[in-house]
Parts: C-alpha cells; sequence; structure tokens
C-alpha cells in the first residue's frame, strides 16, 4: 500500500460478532473470528486490512450489494442461504467468507441485514471516503462520470480530465472537465488515491505514468491493453469485450 494510506488508522483485534447462522451447526465459539474490522467503523475513514482472496472479495462485494437490495426493501435480517441463492453460491462458501471476516450469524435470527452491510463496507474499503479522478471523457468515461452508484460505496469522481478541447471546460453528472496539463497541480491539490482511465488503448500506458508518478495507488483501467506500473500500485482492468467471449465460450461449451 502506498504512504498516505499506511498513515491512516488500521483498525483490528475485532472479536465479539454477535450474529449466528441459523444453517450454521457449530456455536460462535468454534468460528473465532480473524482480525477484522468492528461494524461500528462504517463511515469512519479507517483502513481496514484483511487478507482475502480475489474470488472471496468478489463475492463480499456481491453480498454487500445484495445485503443492500434487501435494506433498501425493508428487510432486516437474512441467512446464509437466502443470501447464497442471491448470489449463486453454496450456503457453505457464504458461511466460509463472513466468518473469515469475523461475521457469525446467530442461530434462529440469521444476520442483521444493516450490520453485515456496514461490515462488509468497512472490510472492502466502502466505510472509507475515496476520491478518484476519471482520464478520458468520451463515451464510456461519460457514462462513468453520469453514474450515481459510486457514491453510495464511497467513491467521489473528483475531477475529470480530457485532451479534446471541445470537452475541456464542460460538466459531466457533477464533475468538471480539465485539460491534461491541468493534471499535476489538481492531483497535488486533490491527493485522489484512485484513478479511472477511459482513454484509448494507445494512450493508457503513457497516462497510467502520469498518475503513478503523482501519486495515484489504485487504477481502474478499461483500455484494453496491460498497464506495467509499480507493484505498489494496485491495477484492475476491466473489459466487457473479454467477459463476452468468456460467456461465448461458456455456451459454447455447455
Ligand atoms: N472495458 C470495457 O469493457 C470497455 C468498453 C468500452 C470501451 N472500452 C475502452 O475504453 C476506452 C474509452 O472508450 P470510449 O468509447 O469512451 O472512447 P472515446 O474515443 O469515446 O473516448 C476516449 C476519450 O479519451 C480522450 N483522450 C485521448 N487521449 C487522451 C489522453 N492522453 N489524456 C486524456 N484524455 C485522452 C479523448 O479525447 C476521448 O474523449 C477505450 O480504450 C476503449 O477501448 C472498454
Amino acid at each position: 500500500m502506498g504512504s498516505r494510506l499506511c498513515k491512516r488508522a488500521v483498525r483490528s483485534g475485532f472479536t465479539d460478532y454477535p450474529f449466528f447462522d441459523p444453517i450454521l451447526d457449530m456455536p460462535p465459539s468454534m468460528n473465532p473470528p480473524i482480525s477484522a474490522g468492528h461494524p461500528d467503523g462504517a463511515g469512519s475513514n479507517e483502513i481496514v486490512r484483511t487478507d482475502l482472496s480475489t474470488p472471496a472479495v468478489g463475492r463480499l462485494s456481491l453480498y454487500f450489494r445484495e445485503l443492500h437490495r434487501l435494506l433498501d426493501a425493508g428487510q432486516t435480517s437474512t441467512n446464509s442461504r437466502d443470501l447464497a441463492a442471491m448470489v449463486n453460491v453454496s450456503a457453505a462458501v457464504v458461511r466460509r467468507d463472513l466468518s473469515s471476516i469475523g461475521s457469525v450469524g446467530r442461530r434462529g435470527v440469521g444476520y442483521d441485514v444493516a450490520s453485515l452491510a456496514d461490515h462488509i463496507g468497512v472490510v472492502l474499503g466502502s466505510g472509507v471516503h475515496w476520491k478518484a479522478v476519471m482520464i478520458g471523457v468520451g463515451f464510456l468515461g461519460n457514462a462513468l462520470l453520469r453514474y450515481r452508484g459510486f457514491e453510495r460505496l464511497g467513491f467521489s469522481l473528483a475531477a475529470a480530465f480530457d485532451t479534446d478541447p471541445t470537452k475541456i471546460g464542460g460538466v459531466v453528472g457533477n464533475t468538471k472537465i480539465l485539460p491534461m496539463d491541468q493534471l499535476e497541480p489538481v492531483l497535488r491539490e486533490l491527493k485522489p488515491e484512485l484513478a479511472i482511465l477511459a482513454v484509448p488503448s494507445e494512450q493508457a500506458k503513457e497516462v497510467a505514468a502520469q498518475v503513478v508518478a503523482l501519486g495515484i495507488q489504485g487504477i481502474l483501467n478499461f483500455a484494453p491493453t496491460t498497464l506495467r506500473v509499480s507493484s505498489a500500485v494496485a491495477v484492475i482492468n476491466v473489459d466487457l469485450a473479454s467477459e463476452l467471449q468468456q460467456l461465448a465460450f461458456r455456451i459454447q461449451n455447455a
């Protein structure tokens, strides 16, 4: 992790989460929670570090989404079997994922939806306010800047940048489009942790190098190219074409 994150408080040592899954046979004492954040930490702007596999993080993100859907529908409790059905995994996987972050359901009651959503949110970093900048405001950048769902998860799009003079000065969503020569002063002032790259693939490597040199710690890369950046910088590549290809492969081989 970058130095800016390291300077923030790290919360750990969570030991007492009161919910017990009715489907789980073992008592809570046999499911000791590992170091993770306390549910009350949501919104505290503190970083919680937990060792989880990438697939587990992906599933937690899906549980988080489904728990918020339940909250919106006014549901206050759930259990591993229902959560499992919602994200299409087994109840045992749900219980294992949740116990690995210190969340154990209570027999006959299950999980409290709000507390569990808050706790997963803290583990996933959604209790922290993350600042992101968008680089490239074409078709994709435009759509992402208009999407309001990021804010709910704690991500704000602080500024957007483009090289096209016809776009500079415009506002998309609530974000102003700035010229690339403003990248350095704006990033130095705003200190965003994240950059979203929605530039053509030929430009992505150079733009990635620029934002990394300015202290960006994580890149969400939409350009269909492999970025080579320092291992201290987290990179997630989003490639819908590749997902479609995998979908076609699955259908072809079903
Ligand atoms: N991951 C996916 O699923 C997915 C889906 C669609 C598009 N894409 C990719 O996302 C990227 C954007 O797609 P799009 O359809 O929005 O393209 P677009 O051409 O509409 O937009 C690209 C924008 O980047 C700007 N730009 C070009 N060079 C720049 C630079 N050096 N610095 C800052 N801005 C720069 C352009 O002016 C333009 O506004 C492309 O790489 C495309 O291949 C990925």
